[in-house]
């Protein structure tokens, strides 16, 4: 049986990384960063004050009565400070010069003319420096990574209006089986509702894809011929008709183009088949939908990201809070959650391929080698990401 690294290395060596474009930031959430953002200005440009009060020169006073000599909104240059005066300044407005440090105006009587202060501010109070967040040049986003909201925000604050970033995979999905019905759909006898037309095109969505078509058809070779020829794309993947069926036809129908049909060390996503379609890559997963979640990031989250030039996808450590046994020679896939810092078992059903109704339950896949027989309470077990 071929181990699941083995398995990875053989589907890594099928793809790619992709081309790179600039996009605008309100498209970019999601995409892949190709290249460093650096900051166009400082951040914040200019000093600036952090509450609405009255700018002083911190060395000139103390409490008592004061002449306001300007009154300075956000958004405007203000002029230098008057000696002997204080100015009105508001949240985010720059400091006059001259100006270090700022009253509330919750220490004040809150005057537009004159102001009475009742509370005296040490130098700098208040006061933002320019360039206390960012210097012009700075790199704001470095490293590849999918980007996040907060990477945009930087990356606006740092005024870059796009940024480079690597083409997104068109991936396209082929699910089977004549017993696969739409969510909604009255079911007949012996029928199902088709989790994986949903479940495949989101995680494709959320590790950085597009997907561009999603195929579902019955269990003839035909069907999955010209299915697969229907859709364009970087990356194909199937789901169901793998193992050793009468009408796994995923199998029959491409065992003649050459694509690699077998058992993987895995569990859930132990029958898989992998190689080239027309020279496109297809990973045909098993049709469980638990273990299409399993194999999708097992083996596509990594292709994905070759492809998006990221790093494979990080696999950390937990310790397990009881104990589980684990099918024989095959790493397994556990769906957990967490209880405090310690991960159990998601559900009673543990991590059996057909469980995708409580996989809503976990929030990550301990990883199991293929020689461990049994996890038991302590233990540190590998831990995989649902979401990247
Ligand atoms: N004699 C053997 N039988 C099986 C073996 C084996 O080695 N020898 N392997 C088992 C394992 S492990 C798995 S996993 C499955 C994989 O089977 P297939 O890839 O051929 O998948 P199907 O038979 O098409 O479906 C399996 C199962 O999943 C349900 N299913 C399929 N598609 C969907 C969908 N879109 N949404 C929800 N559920 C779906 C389907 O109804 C079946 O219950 O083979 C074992 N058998
Ligand atoms: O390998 Mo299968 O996915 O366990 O049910």
């Amino acid at each position: 049986m071929r181990s699941a690294t083995d398995h990875v290395a053989q589907a890594l060596a099928l793809v790619e990384p992709l081309g790179v474009e600039r996009v605008p930031l309100a498209s970019a959430l999601g995409r892949a960063l190709a290249e460093p953002v650096r900051a166009a200005a400082d951040a914040p440009p200019f000093r600036t004050t952090s509450m609405d009060g009255y700018a002083v020169r911190s060395n000139e006073g103390a409490p008592g009565l004061w002449e306001v000599s300007a009154d300075v909104p956000a958004g405007i240059a203000p002029a230098p400070l008057a000696a002997g005066t204080v100015a009105r300044v508001m949240t985010g407005a720059p400091m006059p010069d001259g100006a270090d440090a700022v009253v509330p105006v919750e220490d004040t009587d809150r005057g537009v003319d004159r102001v009475e202060i009742h509370r005296w501010p040490a130098a700098g109070a208040f006061v933002r420096e320019a360039g206390e967040d960012l210097h012009r040049g700075d790199e704001v986003l470095g490293g590849a990574r999918l980007l996040r909201a907060v990477d945009l925000a930087a990356s606006a604050a740092a005024g870059a209006p796009d940024v480079s970033v690597v083409r997104r995979p068109r991936v396209g999905v082929l699910i089977t089986g004549d017993e696969v019905r739409p969510p909604g759909s009255a079911l007949e006898p012996g029928q199902i509702f088709d989790a994986s037309s949903t479940t495949l095109p989101a995680l494709v969505e959320e590790w950085g894809g597009e997907c561009v078509g999603v195929r579902v058809v019955g269990d003839t070779d035909q069907a999955v011929v010209d299915a697969l020829d229907s859709l364009e794309a970087d990356l194909l993947i199937t789901a169901g008709g793998v193992s050793a069926g009468a009408y796994d036809v995923v199998k029959s129908a491409l065992v003649p183009h050459g694509v690699w049909f077998g058992p993987v060390a895995m569990q859930p996503g132990k029958p898989q088949g992998l190689g080239l379609w027309r020279g496109v890559p297809i990973v045909c997963m098993p049709g469980n939908p638990v273990s299409v979640v399993a194999t999708f990031l097992v083996v596509v989250a990594p292709m994905m990201r070759e492809m998006l030039r990221l790093p494979s996808p990080a696999v950390g450590t937990a310790v397990a809070g009881v104990g589980w046994r684990c099918p024989p020679g095959r790493a397994q896939l556990m769906p957990v959650r967490f209880e405090g810092v310690r991960v159990v078992p998601a559900t009673a059903g543990g991590s059996g391929s057909h469980l995708i109704g409580s996989l809503a339950q976990a929030e990550a896949f301990a990883v199991i080698a293929a020689d461990v027989s049994e996890v038991l309470p302590g233990d540190t077990v590998g831990l995989m990401g649902i979401t990247p």
